[in-house]
């Protein structure tokens, strides 16, 4: 095979080696001018770096140098600031000299003042007596004048209770009001035919006015026929416990002057006697009203009742609470206990006085201090009073309830006094018309007599809580100082007035 070797071959071998390693020198150049520009970068950066310090460095001296001045400046601050306190406690010393000096010469002058004030006070005694002779001159003049006023206030309020009473008289001592209550559910008679439904109600009686009536009179075949009645006052169903309360307030103003009173519901079966004696406790429950809306005449009488003695002087007034039933024509102490304090069930014998008042022996009383005791008592005894369903009305009392509350007063007032007088006198007279020979009238009418007072007044001062009212024996009458003057307030609530079996009541 020839050996030749083509020369443009070669040349062009040589030109690609040629290129080879230019190509190579220029990357390497490249790689040169990267490299000398991240070595710029660097630089740049240390000469910023440097740059920063030296700021830095100038400006920690000249802090430092700042400091220095500083501390200079507090230096000398320091050594004028010791002078001065230097200078201010010579000062202080020299004034604590001054005033220790001036403190010794006050005293010595005070010392010479008093002198002078007692010497002046001698010799002015003489005149003093005299202002103060004319001071209590002044002071005698004005005590009198306010015991006039005083006197004055006591007549005035004397004559005002004498006018409420007199007012009372006027409106006449025996009061009838009537009371309709709304038409409720049980009034609907149920219906005969199971399933369908109660006949509704008539509303048979309306109120007209405050002091008038009407009543439709229905009979079957009979045309209706329309009766009006009047009253002292009537209260119509929408009228609340609180207002009939009102009505019946100022009788209690009489009871502490002296006069007995009695407050009495009489009514049919179902017509709210109790309600409105004593009040719904389920009304109350469900009225959402404030507490004690519905309560009755007694409990709110009771409230008022030791309110008014409130006001009155302490332990002037005592006060006693006696609850009787009168069931099946026979009287019961609702109060009375047997042999271990359990309630036990006490019939109690009725007599009859000679001025024809109604007695009845043996009945407990009870002392109580306020209206919450009265309250429990009666919780407590209404349990055992007779209660029976009838036709209309499921939780009907049986019987007649008679709450008395007899309180005896300490210190009667000038009115209360003239009634005892009075009654005293009527009672002399009563005993003078009558025939007192045989012995047995002789008891009765000691009987009497103490009765008559038992209104008023009777027990002796030494044993009060048995005073003759509350116990049959005779007892010399008492005198005025020792007498402790009585009066009574009934509240009653009387069994349902409708004919037996009418209503389906039983007795
Ligand atoms: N004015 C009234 N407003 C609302 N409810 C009343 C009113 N009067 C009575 N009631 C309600 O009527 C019902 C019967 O009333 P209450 O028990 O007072 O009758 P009563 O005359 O005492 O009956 P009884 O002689 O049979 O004992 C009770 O549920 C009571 O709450």
């Amino acid at each position: 095979m020839p050996l030749f070797i083509n020369r443009d071959q070669i040349f062009a071998h040589q030109v690609h080696l040629l290129e080879h390693k230019l190509r190579s020198k220029e990357e390497r150049i490249l790689e040169l001018e990267t490299e000398n520009a991240i070595l710029h970068l660097r630089l740049a950066e240390c000469l910023g770096k440097l740059r920063r310090d030296h700021e830095k460095e100038t400006k920690a001296l000249q802090h430092h140098l700042q400091q220095r001045n500083a501390q200079k400046i507090t230096r000398s601050a320091l050594a004028k600031l010791l002078s001065e306190v230097q200078a201010v406690k010579q000062d202080l010393s020299e004034l604590f000299a001054v005033y220790l000096s001036f403190s010794t010469e006050l005293e010595e002058q005070r010392k010479q003042l008093l002198d002078k004030v007692q010497q002046a006070s001698c010799s002015l005694k003489g005149d003093r007596g005299e202002e103060a002779q004319d001071l209590q001159a002044v002071v005698s003049a004005l005590e009198r004048s306010l015991e006039e006023e005083r006197e004055r206030c006591r007549a005035e309020r004397q004559r005002r209770k004498e006018l409420h009473n007199t007012l009372v008289e006027l409106r006449g001592n025996i009061r009838v009001h009537c009371r309709v209550r709304p038409v409720l559910p049980f009034d609907h008679v149920p219906s005969s035919t199971p399933g369908s439904w109660p006949a509704l109600s008539e509303e048979v009686v309306s109120t007209v006015s405050d002091d008038t009536v009407m009543v439709n009179c229905i009979k079957p075949g009979m045309p209706v026929h329309n009766k009006m009645y009047e009253f002292e006052r009537v209260h119509g169903p929408e009228e609340s416990q609180d207002a009939v309360f009102e009505e019946v307030k100022p009788l209690l103003t009489s009871l502490l002057d002296g006069y007995n009173v009695c407050i009495m519901a009489y009514g049919q079966t179902g017509s709210g006697k109790t309600h409105t004696m004593m009040g719904s406790q389920l009304l109350e429950e469900h009225s959402g009203r404030q507490p004690g809306a519905q309560q009755g005449i007694i409990p709110k009488a009771a409230a008022e009742f030791f309110r008014m003695i409130s006001e009155k002087p302490a332990d002037s007034h005592t006060v006693e609470v006696s609850v009787m039933e009168v069931y099946n024509n026979e009287v019961l102490d609702l109060l009375a206990k047997d042999a271990q304090g359990n309630p036990a069930e006490q019939r109690c014998d009725v007599i009859t006085t000679s001025n024809g008042a109604s007695q009845v022996i043996a009945l407990k009383y009870q002392p109580v201090r306020d209206a919450s005791e009265v309250m429990q008592i009666l919780s407590r005894v209404l349990k055992l009073r007779a209660h029976c369903p009838t036709l209309v009305h499921p939780d009907s009392s049986r019987s007649h309830l008679i709450v008395t509350l007899t309180i005896s007063s300490k210190s009667p007032n000038a009115l209360a006094l003239a009634r005892r007088l009075q009654s005293a006198k009527k009672d002399m007279q009563l005993a003078a018309q009558k025939e007192w020979w045989s012995p047995r009238c002789r008891r009765a009418n000691l009987v009497a007599r103490k009765s008559s007072e038992d209104h008023l007044f009777a027990s002796t001062a030494s044993s009060p809580s048995r005073s003759p009212s509350h116990s049959p024996c005779p007892s010399p009458r008492p005198s005025v100082s020792q007498a402790l003057f009585k009066t009574k307030l009934q509240l009653v609530d009387l069994a349902g007035s409708e004919s037996v079996g009418e209503r389906g009541s039983r007795m």
